[in-house]
């Protein structure tokens, strides 16, 4: 296998939901590469499917999937043909983890800390309980927990513990990708700081890479080495960090960074009009044209190409040789 092939190449993926009011096209069509020792961010507004797409590549599906299709390979293997039991024995938890959005809430209140912590190699990797909690204490000092606390109960943790708990348990399989699904949102603006430093010094340490899912754009140009911008279902730019933040490409990533307010800033930062489209039926043609300043009729037929290069990629007619000048 050569140098260059990415830790998880994500094709044509499609995660589609059943719902009362017709097919929800939550993740459609999505291409993406991760790399080793890299931080990449999924970023965009609320329900246009960041989730979805963490839960995909994990297979967490909920009972109502209409669609779920695509590859996702993981140093260049297919993982979608395997058995569901394979699955879980040699990818989920074990080479890709996940911090659940708001998961340090949802510990188990009745259980000490350390426990649940080395729960996944308790339960996914049959270790003794004297190997797994050595590992446990190992991981605590990474994140930067005292030993002290895993003999306690999540409620006698701060919530920045807590949080800490969480990526641990995440870590504790020494895995090669971590999903982080908004994994500071419901922390303080400080302990946002501290978990931000934590993941990257965790990242330096260990190799680890991460997909870390939010809309904040502050909070992904902290850690991001490369940027994916996703609108209703789809991605629309790939960039990497310093492309994306210093000279947005995509249309929406432009009014999405005008939107963005900045310290030496005199005039108000600027708000997208308009809402994206329902993900039960999408336009045919570029699904941000309807708010698009640049908009011509082209985009509202047909679904844009994907343009530039193998590393910068622009869903956009803009970006098309034949567009008007
Ligand atoms: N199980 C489900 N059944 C039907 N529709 C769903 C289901 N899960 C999510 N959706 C819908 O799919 C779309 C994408 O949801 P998703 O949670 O993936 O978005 P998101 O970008 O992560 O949003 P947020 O940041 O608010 O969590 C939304 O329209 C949502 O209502």
């Amino acid at each position: 296998m050569s140098e260059q092939t990415p830790l998880l190449s994500i094709r044509d993926l499609n995660l589609h939901y059943h719902s009362s009011g017709g097919i929800v096209r939550a993740v459609d069509g999505i291409n993406l590469d991760i790399h080793r020792n890299e931080a990449l961010v999924v970023l965009g507004e609320s329900g246009c499917g960041k989730s979805s797409l963490a839960k995909a590549l994990l297979r967490l599906l909920p009972r109502n999937v209409a669609t779920y299709s695509g590859q996702v390979l993981l140093h260049g293997k297919d993982t979608m043909p395997m058995t569901e039991e394979r699955f879980r024995r040699d990818v989920r938890w074990s080479r890709i983890s996940m911090v659940m959005q708001a998961a340090m809430n949802s510990l188990n209140p009745v259980v000490r800390v350390g426990e649940q912590v080395a729960e996944p190699l308790r339960v996914l990797q049959q270790w003794s309980r004297p190997k797994a909690m050595a590992r446990v204490a190992e991981v605590f000092a990474l994140v930067g927990i005292s030993t002290d606390f895993l003999q306690r109960y999540p409620f006698e943790l701060s919530g920045g513990m807590r949080q800490r708990a969480v990526l641990a348990m995440a870590l504790v399989t020494r895995p090669e990708l971590i999903i982080l699904d908004e994994p500071t949102s419901a922390l303080d603006v400080l302990t946002q700081a501290s978990i931000m430093n934590v993941l990257k010094r965790i990242k330096q340490e260990t190799g680890t890479s991460y997909l870390m899912i939010t809309h904040d754009v502050g909070t992904s140009s902290e850690l991001a080495d490369r940027v994916a911008l996703m609108y209703a279902g789809q991605l629309v730019e790939t960039a990497s960090a310093s492309e994306f933040f210093n000279e947005p490409a995509h249309p929406y990533s432009k009014l999405l960074m005008a939107s963005v307010p900045r310290l030496r800033q005199t005039e108000r930062p600027g708000a997208i009009p308009g809402q994206p489209p329902s993900l039960l039926n999408p336009p045919d043609g570029c699904r941000f044209a309807a708010r698009c300043p640049s908009r011509f009729d082209r985009c509202l037929a047909d679904p844009p190409p994907m343009a530039l290069n193998e590393r910068r990629r622009v869903s956009c007619w803009l970006f098309d040789r034949e567009a008007p000048a």
